[in-house]
């Protein structure tokens, strides 16, 4: 079965003694449905065939259930409407129905004139998505793509999985004669092929290193390009693989990173496309609870959907 299913019930804490304002995700939280006019629309993608497909450690079928628990207790701190889109499922290893069916909740969210905030599964949604954003947003000519990610995620594979995505976009923008600014922050050196450096140069990627994203110097660079490449482009889609992340601080996912981008640094990429005011659709990627500790990873995946919805 391939649907968007709403299975998960919003409860959590309620300060009912407490006074001033003291509601909850929870609290506000409504179903997606044509009264969606604005907002935020919150899809999951409950889906790890990518990862599996990718060789990897499955688990990521469950983000989206993880994140939405802490969600649900997320204070609210001046969000618009937020509606639950329920999730995208994936039976039988169907994943390419899967992300088309993605694409399509995708484009509704646009069309209704919801921003889409994602919640993986693997990072194979980032096809979906980005399929959603050609069809919500068919005439921008110039997209940016940022991924905060410690891969590339630009594999030659027989079949399409959690490793193939931007290659994927890359292809799908050749096609339709679409430029590919893709910008990769995070890379780690020892968890990418020559062959994928080689590919990134080859299609023009920009892309830090984590080692060189562990300072404000660092970071203060990237964010210079940044700011060019947002002010050149019509629309962004910011993706984040939670592998970013440092493995002690996000253990909860397929490939965690040694070293990785410490959370303020990733906090302040987003907070910069959040503030171009171009950001199209987020998604976070690869948060697999059975691999998480305390709930770490989870926190952090709805911490940065939270910071996005603020926006
Ligand atoms: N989306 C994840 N992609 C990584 C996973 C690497 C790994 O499992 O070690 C990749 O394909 O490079
Ligand atoms: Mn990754
Ligand atoms: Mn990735």
């Amino acid at each position: 079965m391939d649907r968007m299913e709403h299975s998960f019930e919003w409860q959590g804490r309620i300060d009912a003694e407490e006074t001033g304002d003291s509601r909850r995700w929870h609290q506000v939280m409504q179903a997606w449905g044509p009264g969606a006019t604005s907002g935020c629309a919150l899809i999951g993608f409950a889906v790890d065939e990518g990862v599996r497909r990718n060789g990897g450690r499955p688990g990521a079928a469950e983000g989206p259930a993880a994140c939405r628990k802490f969600l649900a207790n997320m204070p609210l701190m001046g969000e618009p409407a937020l509606w639950d889109a329920g999730d995208v499922r994936c039976d039988g290893g169907a994943l390419e129905a899967a992300q088309a069916r993605l694409a399509g909740q995708v484009a509704a969210s646009l069309q209704q004139g919801c921003l889409p905030l994602v919640m993986g599964g693997g990072h194979e949604v980032a096809w979906g998505t980005f399929q959603g954003l050609l069809q919500g947003r068919p005439e921008v000519q110039r997209w940016l793509i940022i991924n905060l990610d410690a891969h590339f995620d630009l594999r030659y594979a027989a079949a399409a999985n959690s490793g193939t995505p931007f290659l994927q976009i890359q292809q799908r923008c050749q096609a339709l004669g679409l430029p590919f600014d893709y910008r990769v922050l995070g890379i780690s050196r020892y968890a990418n092929t020559r062959a994928l450096f080689d590919r990134a140069q080859a299609l023009g990627v920009r892309y830090w290193l984590d080692e060189d994203l562990q300072d404000a110097p660092g970071l203060a660079a990237a964010q210079q390009a940044l700011a060019q490449d947002l002010a050149a482009c019509e629309a962004v889609y910011l993706t984040a693989c939670l592998d970013v992340l440092p493995g002690a601080q996000a253990p909860g996912v397929s490939a965690p990173s040694p070293l990785g981008v410490p959370l303020a640094a990733v906090e302040a990429v987003v907070a910069q496309v959040v503030a171009s005011g171009k950001l199209a659709a987020f998604d976070v990627a690869e948060l697999n609870p059975s691999l998480d500790r305390d709930g770490l990873t989870a926190r952090i995946a709805a911490r940065l959907i939270a910071k996005v919805a603020r926006r």
